[in-house]
């Protein structure tokens, strides 16, 4: 099976919810005028940024602004929709969520980030997540994450050992840890013999300048598309066979020594 897919990496206005969905149509029409595609996905927190200190006034409840677009998106494309992710206020407390739309315009899948990044105080604004992000679209079994999940090889490692294909990774990753952003999508790639299809955003908030530079990184560890620093969509193609391709070539599932992992 191929599937085309599209990155939207856009600029994220800080703490502008409206504005932000504004810009998600305008790219969603952008990508409507070209060639169809199998999947969209969108960066991590595009509707509020990282305006932590605001949530309380700013997340959406439940999500319902974010299922609402996501859907029309879906429906408007024929396409699944990997949703980014948003501040979804939920129990009392705020979460950094993925939502999946399937090509129907059905929800797929939900994902809460479950690495908080201390770094950029997340923690202190958010809940984690106690639940993997896997699901199915085509029949296929895909996963996705969000950013700093990545530095995380063995919560990676879990989905792949429960047959994701596909890794996609949602993010609002900033300089100067462009490099690290770069070797670590390509070594989750290579270890895991899976397609990673990352989408970054650009522009500046909070402080941080964001490096774009979303990738799709193929089972063997190659790009094959990869944006530059500016707002963009970035296209690629997948040819989800070539996961089984690689994984009988180099027999890393079934070499593992999970009874010596344990020390
Ligand atoms: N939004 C994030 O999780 C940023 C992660 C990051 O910058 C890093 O891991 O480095």
């Amino acid at each position: 099976m191929k599937w085309k897919v599209a990155m939207l990496q856009m600029d994220i206005a800080f703490g502008q919810p409206e504005q932000n969905v504004e810009s998600v149509r305008r790219l969603v029409d952008q990508l409507a005028r070209g060639e169809s595609v199998d999947a969209v996905i969108l960066p991590e927190l595009w509707d509020t940024g990282y305006d932590l200190g605001r949530l309380g006034e700013i997340a959406d409840p439940e999500g319902r602004r974010a299922h609402s677009l996501l859907k029309e998106v879906a429906q408007k494309l024929n396409c699944h929709v990997i949703g980014g992710s948003i501040a979804e206020k939920r129990a009392g407390q705020v979460y950094n969520t993925t939502y999946t739309y399937d090509r129907h315009g059905q929800l797929a899948g939900t994902y809460s980030k479950v690495h908080l990044i201390r770094l950029m105080k997340e923690d202190q604004f958010m809940a984690a997540g106690e639940q993997p992000g896997m699901f199915q679209l085509d029949d296929q079994c895909v996963a996705s994450v969000i950013c700093y999940d990545i530095r995380f090889p063995e919560w990676v490692r879990l989905h792949a050992l429960r047959g994701a294909k596909v890794l996609f990774v949602t993010a609002q990753w900033p300089h100067p840890r462009l490099d690290h952003w770069r070797q670590l999508l390509i070594a989750r790639a290579i270890e895991n013999q899976m397609y990673v299809v990352a989408c970054n955003r650009v522009g500046e908030g909070g402080g941080n300048m964001f490096c774009g530079h979303s990738l799709v990184v193929n089972p063997w560890g190659e790009i094959v598309a990869e944006g530059m620093q500016q707002e963009e969509i970035v296209r690629a193609e997948l040819d989800l066979s070539l996961v089984d391709e690689v994984r009988s070539r180099i027999l890393v599932y079934d070499d593992r020594r999970p009874n010596l992992y344990t020390f």
